[in-house]
């Protein structure tokens, strides 16, 4: 029989350093691409974009035949879930995600969970058609919104604000959140699980809002759903490697790598080497964490940085990433010199 090909990506994920450094970048699929933008243009909207699989394929493989990254990121988007939970999702050009809000002390349970994985089945025929298409040595990450950062979404109902509304209930109504947010790990849990039944090697959970919150907080609506998450994963008999992503969580990170049972972190742009080195228990995979400014702005002060960073993590399994999305107006050249750069590093 042939040998099974190595996943240096899953390989990372499951503890081992590989050399060159694995990498991929979150939002590689997207307006930055040419051909990305052709794509988007045969969708009616983003949603249905995301919701065809045809399309939502070629969108997730661009990025890997254009540069050949280690990783594969499902093309979708974690308002999906809050669609299929009925909360009439939108996207506008120029303003992004517009969802019709909750109201204090609301539910999002109205929806069987049942019935929120049927109707994302869209999304695991993605997952799976991409499978059949994928490297050998590339691996497939499956993701979703973790908790709080969806539910920040229902409450706002949309981004880029104060976060004062949704962080209000934390402090107003601390049952009432408790309730929405186990709400969400349960539809959450059983939609990763179906991810990774159709295929998906790793999954991520975006916590993207975990920034500027007490400790006592944060423990409550970012470890403590985290952490049910991951158990409810493994309960569902997930086995595949789990990334947990609470971006800007500072210095809240060791104990969100320490109590929530994920397999790795995923380090944003602010992200401290020498405190993650120290603090994060050793041996624990880490993903980032370039700023995407300065993928954008590239050159040789990208690539010093890029080095600087290789040469920080070096005594750990890591995966070269970003601190967050790639940008719509990076420029490709830079996108591949970084790549050079990562697949040209040693470790001295
Ligand atoms: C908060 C969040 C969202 N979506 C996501 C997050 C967490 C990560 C983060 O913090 O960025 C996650 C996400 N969104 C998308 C992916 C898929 C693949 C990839 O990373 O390459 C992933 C993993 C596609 C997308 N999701 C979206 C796009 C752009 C849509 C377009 O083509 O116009 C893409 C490629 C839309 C989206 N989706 C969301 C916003 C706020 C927006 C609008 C902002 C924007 O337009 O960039 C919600």
């Amino acid at each position: 029989m042939a040998p099974v090909p190595e996943k240096p990506l899953l390989n990372v994920l499951n503890g081992k350093r590989q050399d060159p450094i694995p990498l991929w970048m979150m939002r590689q699929a997207g307006r930055h691409l040419p051909e990305y933008m052709e794509l988007r243009g045969r969708a009616k909207n983003f949603l249905d974009f995301c919701y065809t699989p045809s399309l939502a394929v070629e969108a997730t493989l661009q990025p890997i035949e254009r540069y050949g990254m280690d990783g594969a990121i499902l093309f979708a988007d974690i308002l999906l879930i809050l669609d299929a939970l009925g909360r009439g999702v939108r996207f506008e050009k120029g303003v992004g995600p517009i969802v019709e809000t909750v109201e204090t002390g609301g539910r999002l349970n109205e929806v069987p969970v049942q019935t929120v994985v049927e109707r994302l089945s869209p999304v695991y025929e993605t997952v799976s058609r991409v499978k059949s298409r994928l490297p050998a040595e590339t691996t497939l990450i499956g993701f979703a919104g973790a908790p709080w950062t969806v539910a920040l979404y229902a409450i706002e109902g949309r981004g880029g604000t104060d976060k004062s509304t949704a962080r209000l209930w934390a402090h107003q109504h601390p049952a009432e959140l408790d309730l929405l947010l186990d709400d969400l790990v349960e539809a959450t849990a059983h939609y990763m699980a179906a991810q990774a039944e159709a295929g998906a090697e790793a999954l991520m959970m975006f916590d993207s809002w975990a920034e500027g919150l007490p400790n006592d907080i944060f423990e409550q609506i970012i470890i403590r759903p985290n952490q049910k998450l991951v158990k409810r994963l493994r309960e569902l008999g997930v086995t595949v490697p789990l990334i947990g992503f609470p971006r800007g969580a500072g210095v809240q990170l060791p104990a969100f790598a320490e109590q929530t049972g994920v397999s790795a972190v995923g380090l944003d742009t602010a992200a401290l080497p020498s405190f993650v080195n120290r603090e994060l228990p050793s041996g624990m995979p880490v993903q980032g964490h370039l700023d995407p400014l300065l993928l954008m702005t590239g050159g040789d002060a990208m690539e010093r940085r890029i080095i600087e960073l290789l040469e920080a993590y070096k005594d750990r399994p890591h995966i070269f990433n970003l601190g967050h999305g790639v940008l719509p107006q990076t420029p490709i050249p830079n996108v591949e010199r970084a790549v050079r750069t990562v697949r040209n590093w040693k470790a001295s």
